[in-house]
């Protein structure tokens, strides 16, 4: 039983590495699910906006799902922001099997790549209609990860690179 919580700024990476190593796990036959963040906030969350009180149920509800998954052979990989420490130790509780892996880049590095605009948007001046008010990381809060199982530097390290970090991890993590 693997229940992979990711933590980690928009654009570090979390899902790119998340779907690459979802593919390597299914090649070698298993039942993979990444639950992206982005998209079942579309389908599950939709009530949920970005207050730490939202981004908590938000987590809370993602967490349920990975752990039911996981209880039925699935390996779960939890791709959100998650970005605050008590929620993350709520999903951590679960069990031995949950893992927290944050996917850390420095923030220079993400303004750079900035593929969703976001970081853009969130350093418009103020009144800008544009403008995003509570970007994490920028203007909001990221709590960093107390005592991470794995920490992925990806400002650091290739895209290759890193989803064979994350990849060998989870082998190691499974039985036999
Ligand atoms: N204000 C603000 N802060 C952070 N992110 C924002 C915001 N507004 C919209 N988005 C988009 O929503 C995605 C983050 O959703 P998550 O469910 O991962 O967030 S959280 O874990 O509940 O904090 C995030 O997706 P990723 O870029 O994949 O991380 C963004 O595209
Ligand atoms: N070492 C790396 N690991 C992961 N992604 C990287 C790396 N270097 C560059 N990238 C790029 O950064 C972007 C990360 O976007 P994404 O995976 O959507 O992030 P997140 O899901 O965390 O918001 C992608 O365009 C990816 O190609």
């Amino acid at each position: 039983m693997v229940l992979i919580q990711l933590t980690g700024l928009s654009g570090s990476g979390k899902s790119t590495i998340a779907f690459a190593v979802r593919a390597l796990l299914q090649k070698e036959g298993h039942a993979v699910e990444v639950i992206d963040g982005d998209t079942y906030r579309k389908h599950l969350c939709p009530d949920l906006g970005f207050s730490k009180q939202d981004r908590n149920e938000n987590i809370r509800r993602l967490g349920f799902v990975a752990e039911r998954m996981t209880a039925n052979g699935v390996i779960a990989i939890i791709a959100a922001i998650n970005p605050y420490e008590e929620i993350r130790q709520e999903i951590s509780n679960y069990g031995n099997h949950v893992k927290t892996v944050w996917i850390n880049c420095d923030l220079k590095t993400l303004i750079d790549r900035d593929t969703k605009q976001l970081y853009k948007r969130a350093l418009l001046p103020d009144g800008h209609p544009e403008k995003i008010n509570n970007l994490t990381g920028v203007s909001d809060p990221f709590e960093m990860p107390d005592n991470a199982d794995l920490i992925i530097d990806t400002h650091k390290r290739s895209e290759e690179e890193c989803v064979k970090q994350l990849y060998n991890y989870i082998m190691h993590q499974l039985p036999g």
